[in-house]
């Protein structure tokens, strides 16, 4: 007999997975939206099977064109994930009986409203693979008996040309693991240390992060966040180590300065810059989407940064056009340093978003470049003369990062780029590649971000 909490949980997981191949919004988003009331264990077997899905579908694909007889492209979306959700829970979730993985699926199907015949095929499908469930590994090999890279082959191909071979299968490899949750400890509430210990104490196994003096990575710990020690204190963020090395590059001053995060999202680098500028200092924090503008302030919030006009951070919901438009307007006072966290494929966050893999097409590559150089040439008037703009993604393509840097460098004569090793930490100089860019991949054992420095002339 099915558990009917854990119908719950596939249910949730089917639900989630048509919402998104139906209308694609990030997956996280869409997730908490549908599963965000489920007892904490049925979240958790959501939430795997879902990313899981997400991170090996073409593993399971390549089963179900084996065991159906009817094929995946002329399926309904709803009808697909309910054939992958359950197959994932047979070929990769080895703790669930087959015939739990079976009977809750083929229930869930009945709550999809499918005709009786196509419950029906869903049970003739799952109970093929169930009866091979031991032989199932034979699909995570290719016909050449090579991992199965569940990524777009457009994806691959490029990678291939520019990182080679080994390194485009093991950034692939990396991408369809559970990354480790990485914190960055907020120091003006606690040192790491002392939050290492608070952690220990708690039972929670961590250990210092490798690059940022202010990462800590967590081992196993099941969640939810929000019940970790030290969350409501505001202790911690949770944040990448490729992520917490973007902000240190706005560091080093010495005087109070004035600067404008130009893309806050949900304030993972405001926070951090809060965090690291001298007493006295200003941030303007700017970010558009509503969803975001509000996390953003609840971020800052809990991590006690104070906000509004004149305090610590200044939070505006708005976009950088605008802001810049009425900055030239008033004649406002101009900007010690800028971070422009640009909008971009995100190709460098796929271990921890999983969906951007299937979303993305090679077209979107020119479509965000135009958008990132536009975004700098708004930065340039509001910044003051000698003062440092450091633009960043999460992108691990050129287009985005480097070819962006060489279009914006042929207009502004007055930039030039500075070695982003000035301003990390020691332990991550490493990361820093010809030319003097930041450009962590997940090869690098965090997530793949790109930063550039460039200093206006006096
Ligand atoms: C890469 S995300 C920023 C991530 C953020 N800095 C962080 O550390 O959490 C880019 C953000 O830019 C915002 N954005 C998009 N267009 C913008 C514009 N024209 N002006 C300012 N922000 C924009 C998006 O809504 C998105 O939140």
């Amino acid at each position: 007999m099915a558990n009917p909490a854990q119908e719950n949980a596939r249910t949730a997981a089917v639900d989630t997975l048509t919402r998104w191949a139906l209308q694609p919004a990030p997956i996280d988003r869409l997730f908490d939206s549908r599963a965000g009331r489920l007892a904490p264990a049925d979240r958790r077997l959501a939430r795997a099977i879902v990313y899981g899905v997400l991170r090996h579908q073409e593993v399971l694909d390549a089963a179900l064109t084996e065991f159906s007889t009817h094929p995946l492209a002329k399926m309904t979306p709803q009808l697909r994930m309910t054939l992958r959700v359950g197959l994932f829970q047979l070929a990769f979730l080895s703790r669930i009986p087959a015939s739990a993985a079976v009977n809750s699926t083929v229930n869930t199907a009945k709550r999809g409203r499918h005709p009786p015949w196509l419950v029906g095929f869903v049970n003739g499908v799952l109970r093929r693979a169930a009866a091979e469930r031991e032989q199932l590994g034979r699909f995570f090999v290719d016909e050449n008996g090579r991992p199965r890279c569940n990524h777009p082959e457009w994806l691959c191909t490029r990678w291939q040309a520019q990182f080679g071979e080994a390194a485009m299968r093991s950034i692939c490899a990396l991408n369809n693991q559970e990354p480790p949750l990485s914190l960055r400890v907020n120091t003006c509430k606690i040192g790491r240390a002392d939050f290492l210990a608070l952690l220990k104490k708690s039972g929670i196994r961590a250990s210092p992060g490798r690059y940022s003096p202010v990462a800590l990575v967590v081992e196993g710990y099941p969640g939810p966040l929000q019940t970790l020690s030290g969350y409501e204190a505001g202790f911690f963020q949770v944040q990448d180590e490729g992520a917490q090395l973007i902000a240190p590059l706005l560091s080093g001053f010495s005087t109070p300065v004035r600067v404008l995060d130009a893309c806050a999202g949900l304030g993972g680098k405001t926070g951090h810059l809060a965090e690291l500028l001298p007493a006295g200092s200003r941030i303007v924090a700017l970010e558009p989407d509503r969803f975001r503008f509000r996390t953003l302030l609840e971020n800052l919030s809990r991590l006690g940064h104070a906000t509004g006009p004149g305090r610590r951070v200044e939070p505006l919901a708005g976009r950088l056009e605008g802001f810049a438009r009425a900055q030239g307007r008033d004649q406002g006072e101009k900007f010690d340093a800028i971070l422009v966290d640009a909008p971009c494929s995100g190709t460098g966050v796929i271990r921890r978003q999983p969906d951007i893999r299937w979303i993305r097409r090679p077209e979107d590559l020119p479509r965000y470049a135009s958008g990132q150089i536009e975004l700098l040439r708004q930065a340039v008037p509001l910044l003051r003369p000698g003062g440092l703009l450091v633009y960043a993604t999460c992108s691990l393509e050129p287009e985005e990062n480097m070819q962006v840097i060489s279009r914006f460098l042929a207009e502004h004569s007055a930039f030039t780029p500075e070695p982003a090793s000035l301003r990390l930490p020691e332990t991550a100089r490493k990361l820093v590649r010809a030319g003097g860019a930041f450009a962590s991949r997940p090869t690098d054992g965090c997530d793949g971000f790109f930063a550039c420095c460039l200093r206006r002339a006096l």
